[in-house]
């Protein structure tokens, strides 16, 4: 018999992301409730992320987003920012990020329909600022998203493919973020990009890491 787990309620979310270290406000902890609650419900019909109960799709999924939102943060970013988070799948990190890092114009890509059907639905009823989506694939991308000053990717593609695409789709100031379980070293992408610091954070007893890359080599 599986335990039955209580829907997602706001005080409830704002109790476990303080546990991680971050305070959120009730504004922020009742659009996440939102966004979780749609996850659970959506996920039993389409596959959309591994966990199934929202405390394990906050604390495993979710928190990837304020803690890249804390870096974004501490970034020098233009006031017209283009961001583009490739192969959004159900939203992450774009759609928790956009609660606590709401700078510029941000884009989550996506080219499967019913994850886009997704997105626009969770979209609609969380109204995030300056955040759109974008069906298609992200190496057509129209002229109206680029160049980018951020692209982020989370389990979107391997890196040494993702680097030359990124390349094509940022402003020549701009920067990619790959979020990753392991570390990097510069000597791993020698000439293509300069890796400009690798941040690592802790999820529960797993340590993930934030690379953040520029000049990136638009071959
Ligand atoms: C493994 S999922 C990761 C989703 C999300 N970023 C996350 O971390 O949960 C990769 C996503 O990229 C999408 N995708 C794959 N190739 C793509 C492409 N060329 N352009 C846009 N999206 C793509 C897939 O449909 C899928 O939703």
């Amino acid at each position: 018999m599986t335990a039955h787990t209580p829907p997602p309620d706001p005080p409830a979310v704002q109790a476990m992301v303080r546990e991680s270290g971050y305070e959120i406000s009730e504004v922020q902890a009742e659009l996440l409730a939102v966004y979780l609650r749609l996850l659970e419900q959506w996920n039993t019909r389409i596959n959309l992320v591994g966990p199934r109960k929202w405390p394990q799709m906050l604390s495993q999924l979710v928190a990837d987003s304020w803690h890249l939102a804390a870096l974004l943060q501490e970034l020098q970013w233009p006031h017209q920012c283009q961001s583009l988070d490739l192969g959004a799948g159900a939203g992450l990190p774009g759609i928790p990020l956009r609660l606590f890092w709401t700078h510029g114009r941000y884009t989550l890509v996506e080219i499967r329909q019913k994850r886009v059907a997704f997105l626009h639905n969770a979209l609609a009823q969380m109204e995030l600022p300056g955040t759109a989506i974008h069906h298609g694939r992200a190496e057509e991308l129209p002229e109206t998203l680029l160049p980018a000053h951020l692209v982020l990717s989370r389990a979107f593609m391997p890196w040494h493919q993702l680097l030359p695409l990124a390349g094509s789709l940022l402003d020549k100031t701009g920067r990619l973020i790959i979020l990753s379980n392991t570390p990097a070293r510069q000597e791993m992408f020698a000439e293509r990009a300069r890796l400009v610091q690798v941040r690592p954070y802790q999820i529960g007893d797993q340590t993930r890491y934030f690379w953040v890359l520029d000049r990136l080599a638009r071959v």
